[in-house]
């Protein structure tokens, strides 16, 4: 059995859902097929949760309208019998009409989850009439977490049992990335691009033979086009080397998809989905090591640098205190470094998150803070790599281990 992903980017219009169908049809027959929401929709869903929860009943029926009128205009173009999606649309409104209920994370999850909801809908129902024998699955049915919203860790004994149940040999099954369920039955989301992890986590309950996730480029690149012009295509990679490049915020695979696939030595592709023939990245227990330096961008970075009120050493206590800080905020740390006295990290600086965080931290520290940085890892690194880095950059902190290493600079005005 193959499992195949594809993102919000391979399905936010009719071409794409169409494509997607011919990619299915030659190549995923029997297939597992993990969808995401259509382009933005999850962007579109946030901002929905904000007008709802603040109670800007004008702002919410304008932004349901939005959302709405764009997955009809999707169904225009195709054919099939759409009444699901309408209903889903139904229990989105009904949703809203209701008095808030739970706090913000869980109400969020009960109305984002909805855009992976549609758009398999949408597929499920188009793959059908097209002639292939389709079931759509209802992956919060199958997918148990913990009731960790925004953030839900996987029952795997569960979850296991439940899909090994409900996957039937058909010609292919459609189901939601992103999406699970509390025991008491309330949606949870796995985390923001959460799909390829869903993906992982079938391959694994099903023993599949790979998963394959479709992007907008042609493979696992060794930096993202977005940022780079003149990038390499990495055409395999050892499950190690992935990890680490998802970790440090390639976003091209979530990180933690690598984990179950390596666990089960299942092979991961990422091919493109505009070039459906071509081999792309394979991932798996290969023995060679990239060598290839690859370079990931991340913008918008914050380096907090921690000082005890107390001029105590930054020691066991004051990290524990430290980092249960972070867990409670659920701000993720992306470097740290510490001397005597003071502590550094540098986070990705949420306005959702960070100003809470910072609030809390200073209880027990003096605590300063850079804005508008940039974290640039680079791993397989030499010395010409980080020059060509940090033109016209000023560099704040420089993180080095034995393949990797993480700069932390602003530009220079
Ligand atoms: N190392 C990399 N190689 C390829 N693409 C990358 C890399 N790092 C970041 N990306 C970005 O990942 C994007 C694909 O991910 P994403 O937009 O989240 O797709 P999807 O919606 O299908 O999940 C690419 O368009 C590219 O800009
Ligand atoms: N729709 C969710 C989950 C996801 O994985 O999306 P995508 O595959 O388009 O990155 C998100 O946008 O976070």
């Amino acid at each position: 059995m193959k499992v195949f992903k594809f993102g919000g980017a391979s399905v936010k219009d009719a071409a794409g859902v169409k494509n997607l169908a011919e990619i299915v049809q030659t190549q995923g027959q029997g297939a597992v097929v993990v969808v995401s929401a259509m382009g933005k929709t999850t962007n579109a869903l946030e901002e929905l949760v904000r007008a709802y929860v603040s109670q800007r009943s004008d702002g919410m029926q304008d932004k349901l309208q939005t959302i709405r009128a764009y997955h009809e205009n999707v169904m225009q173009s195709l054919t099939g019998d759409f009444s699901s999606v309408y209903e889903t649309f139904d229990q989105l409104d009904a949703y809203l009409r209701q008095p808030i209920a739970g706090h913000y994370d869980e109400v969020y999850d009960q109305i984002v989850s909805l855009g992976e909801v549609l758009s398999t809908q949408i597929i499920a129902a188009y793959l059908s009439k097209a002639g292939l024998s389709t079931r759509w699955l209802d992956a919060r049915q199958l997918i148990a977490t913990d009731a960790t919203f925004r953030e839900g860790r996987v029952d795997w004994d569960e979850t296991n049992r439940r899909i090994n149940k409900a996957v039937k040999k058909a010609a292919v099954t459609v189901t939601q990335g992103f999406i699970g369920q509390t025991p008491d039955g309330r949606t949870t989301t796995l985390g923001r691009e959460g799909s390829d992890y869903t993906a992982a986590i079938f391959a694994y309950c099903l023993r599949a033979e790979s998963v394959t996730i479709w992007k907008d480029v042609p493979g696992v690149l060794n930096a993202d086009p977005k940022w780079f012009n003149e990038t390499v295509l990495l055409e395999k990679l050892t499950y190690q080397d992935a990890i680490e490049l998802a970790y440090y915020g390639a976003t091209v695979i979530h990180p933690k998809t690598i984990k179950p696939l390596q666990n089960r030595g299942i092979k991961l592709y990422v091919r493109s989905f505009l070039k459906p023939d071509a081999a792309g990245t394979v991932i798996g227990n290969f023995e060679q090591h990239l060598l290839t330096p690859s370079f990931i961008f991340k913008v918008n970075q914050l380096l907090i640098s921690l000082h005890p009120n107390d001029f105590s050493f930054i020691a066991e206590d004051n990290l524990s205190r430290i980092f249960g800080r972070f867990a409670q905020a659920g701000v993720k740390i992306n470097l740290m470094q510490n001397t005597a006295i003071s502590f550094s990290v540098v986070v990705d600086n949420n306005p959702e998150r960070v100003p809470a965080l910072l609030d809390q931290l200073r209880q027990d520290f003096r605590v300063t803070y850079n804005e508008g940085l940039e974290l640039i890892t680079i791993r397989y690194y030499n010395q010409i790599t980080i020059d060509r880095v940090l033109v016209n950059k000023k560099l704040l902190l420089e993180q080095k281990s034995r393949y990797t290493v993480q700069l932390v600079a602003k530009d220079i005005e």
